[in-house]
């Protein structure tokens, strides 16, 4: 169990929509009761990542009317690492249409490690989905464009529209992972061996580090987020950045995937489609209302951020989001903090 929360449910248990004034005051208790939680730790395998302050906490929430609600941390740079996969297959649905990618990448949990070896080699060479290192680099060779640079430039420029500003690179971070890529270049190598990526193996895996690599806040994972939730419309700018399709698709996969092994486990306690990432992040969304990025450094054993994680849980009990759950307000749709 994630989280056991007693007797803050008020308005999913009355249907009652929260207020602004008392959506800012759930999101500041968030904070408030999840700072001081000590465990995990942070991520060290790529050693840029290991000199992460573990005491950074920030919470933020977009509501798709553009809406932002926020405490502690929010526009501290970290790089995006796994989470930019959502965002990569949902350009991908686009680019490349759903049936394609269905067939070339797939939708279904490794129900392993998200940098596993052997899950491809238990599925014939198959990637199985997107949001595992497999598939995301096997993803990120069928983004458009003729070379590994072509697909950088489309990435980035496709992620940004997501965030309505221009993402940097964090070289450090870059420099770093690409120096310590044996695993993932060996994933792509294996992909190759099976006719599975569409490319250069070591053109296409310097194209997903530098994915990774890109510099985000938490105030930027919610509004992209929150631009999934509102059918591929980012809330900021107004730009459409993909289709209500590709929201859609990459949301389904988000459910099942979006949280590695541990996908289910937050699908039972949480509700809701999420993307972690090694660096601390993680952007839960709340289709058709909004969405949450939370950063914090320090990450349980699977590689998910751990206040993160418990400050979610939170959020989704006592702002009603859970999909799953039959109270008025999630029906209805929209908080009042939304349109
Ligand atoms: N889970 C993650 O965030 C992993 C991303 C990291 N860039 C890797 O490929 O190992």
């Amino acid at each position: 169990m994630i989280e056991d929360v007693h007797g803050v449910a008020q308005h999913a248990a009355t249907g009652a929509l929260p207020t602004v004034d008392q959506v800012r005051a759930l999101i500041a208790a968030a904070h408030d009761r999840y700072a001081g939680l000590s465990e995990g730790v942070v991520a060290d395998y790529i050693p840029a990542l290991a000199q992460a302050d573990p005491d950074l906490f920030g919470l933020s929430l977009a509501a798709a009317n553009g809406q932002m609600v926020t405490a502690g941390d929010v526009d501290v740079a970290f790089s995006i690492q796994s989470i930019s996969k959502a965002f990569v297959f949902a350009l991908l649905v686009d680019d490349l249409g759903r049936d394609a990618v269905f067939d070339a990448i797939g939708v279904n949990n490794t129900g392993m490690p998200f940098n596993s070896v052997v899950a491809v080699e238990m599925n014939n060479g198959a990637p199985m989905n997107p949001m595992v290192n497999a598939g995301a680099i096997a993803t990120s060779g069928l983004i458009s464009g003729i070379d590994g640079a072509a697909k950088w430039q489309r990435i980035r420029d496709g992620l940004s529209a997501f965030a309505g500003r221009a993402l940097e690179l964090d070289d450090e971070v870059y420099r770093s992972e690409a120096a310590n890529n044996q695993r993932n270049a060996a994933i792509a190598h294996l992909l190759a061996s099976y006719g599975r990526l569409a490319g250069d193996p070591e053109d296409i895996v310097d194209a997903y580090t530098r994915q990774c690599s890109l510099s985000v806040t938490a105030n930027d994972l919610a509004i992209m987020g929150a631009t999934l939730a509102d059918d591929g419309i980012n809330p900021i700018s107004g730009e459409r950045v993909v289709s209500g399709q590709a929201c859609r698709d990459t949301l389904a996969v988000l459910a099942s995937c979006g949280m590695y092994e541990r996908s289910g486990e937050w699908l039972f306690e949480i509700g809701l489609p999420a993307k972690s990432g090694v660096s601390g992040g993680i952007v839960s969304i709340a289709p058709g209302k909004g969405a949450v990025g939370s950063y914090s450094p320090p990450l349980d054993p699977a590689g998910n951020s751990v206040r993160g994680q418990r400050a979610c849980a939170y959020l989704s009990r006592v702002l009603g989001l859970n999909l799953f759950a039959s109270s008025v307000h999630t029906k209805v749709g929209r908080t009042s903090a939304g349109r």
